[in-house]
């Protein structure tokens, strides 16, 4: 028996001590000092102390917590028999808090029965949740800690709120499911219990979670009746679809012809595109003004630079560098502009017609925010080469040439001014293209916007 009292087996505390642990360690360095405590005690023996249940050390351990520590400072006097290692033992280890959990089916509550928390430390790692804080607890003023590995996934983001008397924890569910327990570990931890003022079962969260989306429901239409319906919405829309069908026939007409010519005639039809295709570009180019307009007076949601740069661009090059000079109409270049500018209305105006009416093909969503990647830039390229062919025949023929009046009498060449019109046209090419890459990602990415 001496042997026994001598090296009685440690227990093995960890990190997150729970009371009844606590009282193990006490009962394992009671019986180490057998000898000490009878004199302490005054009574029983030392094999005695070291069977006795835990239960019946609950005053020692008592008097060696630190929410009394005048009782932890005199553990080597015979009135309080608590031994100073089981003291060191119990205050080094973390405490842990009682903590009470509910849930909803997106969130769980944790309540931490600290009162006046100090620099609280609580993360999420890996669907764990890490708790640190200097507070007052069961055990007085310490450091309380305790770790919890959720049963499924959450978010990595928690709020917290401290109170005088608490410390609230939200956390959000990955998934809006209901869980079976709250913990990975089957067995419940013994420093949480379920939180009776928020506790709801499974079938009570369904009824609550079913009033809130009927209450949305309700504030979501008593809030759009209040906003004033536009009164001319109907009409912006039969105007806006009627515009987009006359452009979507004019360039269908011209994308048909150029390829049907293409077919027949082969190379030979670059060379009197402008001819046959001229008139039809005019009308479309010219009506395009009205996308200037209607991102002006915000019947679309259109910016204006990225309008205003697609229309004058584009007329800029029909009407005046084409349309002026004899010798670029029969340039096969003209071609490849033409074919370029038609590709992409093929797809536009039917997809804005749709969106008229408020239908999305996905499809056609989709090819009109990519198409312009493969198009864009090599439109623009057509109209450089276009400006490149132009400007030596401008230079030559003194077109739009004009000298300033006397005494400055200076020759302003339009040739010079196609030259600075080139490097316009990379810096239009560049705007437009970003912000046709931010449409892209707005349509075709997670946030999407309705029409106006
Ligand atoms: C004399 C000095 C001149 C100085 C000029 C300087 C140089 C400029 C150089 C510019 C380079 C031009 C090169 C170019 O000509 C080359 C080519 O065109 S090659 C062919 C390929 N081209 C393209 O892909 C461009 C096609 N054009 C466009 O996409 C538009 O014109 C553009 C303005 C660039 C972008 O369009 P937008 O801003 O309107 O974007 P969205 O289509 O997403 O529309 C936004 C929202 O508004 C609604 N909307 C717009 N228009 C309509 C409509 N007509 N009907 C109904 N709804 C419309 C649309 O639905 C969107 O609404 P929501 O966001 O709610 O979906």
């Amino acid at each position: 028996m001496a042997r026994r009292l001598r090296a009685p087996v440690p227990p093995v505390v960890q990190p997150h001590q729970t009371q009844s642990r606590t009282y193990q360690a006490l009962a394992w360095a009671q019986a180490r000092r057998a000898p000490d405590s009878r004199r302490w005690a005054g009574r029983g023996s030392g094999r005695a102390r070291a069977h006795r249940p835990a239960s019946s050390l609950r005053p020692a351990f008592r008097a060696a917590t630190p929410a009394s520590p005048g009782a932890a400072r005199s553990c080597g006097s015979p009135a309080r028999p608590v031994p100073a290692a089981a003291i060191m033992q119990s205050q080094s280890q973390s405490l842990t808090p009682h903590v009470h959990w509910a849930q909803r089916h997106s969130e769980l509550y944790l309540r931490v029965e600290l009162s006046d928390v100090q620099s609280p430390e609580i993360t999420i790692t890996d669907n764990v949740l890490h708790f640190k804080a200097q507070g007052h607890g069961a055990k007085g003023d310490n450091v309380y800690e305790f770790q919890l590995a959720f049963l499924e996934s959450v978010m990595p983001q928690l709020v917290y709120k401290v109170t005088q008397r608490q410390l609230n924890i939200t956390v959000q569910k990955k998934e809006s499911n209901w869980w079976e327990r709250l913990t990975k570990q089957e067995r419940r931890p013994l420093f949480l219990a379920p939180d009776f003022d928020r506790w709801q079962d499974e079938s009570d969260a369904e009824m609550e979670l079913k009033a809130k989306e009927e209450e949305e429901r309700i504030n979501k239409i008593r809030i759009e009746s209040r906003v004033p319906k536009d009164p001319f919405r109907q009409l912006k829309r039969g105007y806006l679809f009627m515009y987009n069908l006359v452009q979507f026939l004019g360039f269908s007409w011209i994308f048909v012809n150029m390829t049907v010519r293409l077919f027949i005639l082969g190379k030979d039809s670059f060379y009197d595109t402008f001819h046959t295709i001229a008139d039809m570009m005019y009308f479309c180019q010219t009506l395009a003004f009205i996308e200037i307009l209607n991102s002006l007076v915000g019947i679309v949601r259109s910016p204006l630079i990225p309008s205003l740069l697609q229309v004058l661009g584009r007329n800029f090059v029909l009407f005046i560098v084409l349309g002026n000079v004899e010798e670029m109409q029969s340039k096969a270049v003209v071609f490849f502009v033409f074919y370029c500018w038609s590709i992409i209305e093929l797809f536009r105006y039917p997809f804005y017609m749709l969106s008229c009416i408020d239908i999305e093909w996905k499809l056609l969503t989709w090819i009109r925010y990519t198409i312009w990647i493969p198009l864009y830039p090599l439109g623009g390229l057509a109209e450089a080469v276009s400006l490149i062919q132009a400007i030596p025949i401008f230079s030559e023929t003194g077109k739009f040439s004009f000298t300033l009046p006397y005494p400055m009498s200076v020759t302003i060449k339009f040739s010079f001014f196609l030259q600075i019109y080139l490097i316009l046209l990379f810096l239009g090419l560049f705007i437009n293209l970003r912000h046709l890459y931010k449409q892209r990602r707005q349509h075709l990415g997670s946030k999407k916007r309705k029409m106006k």
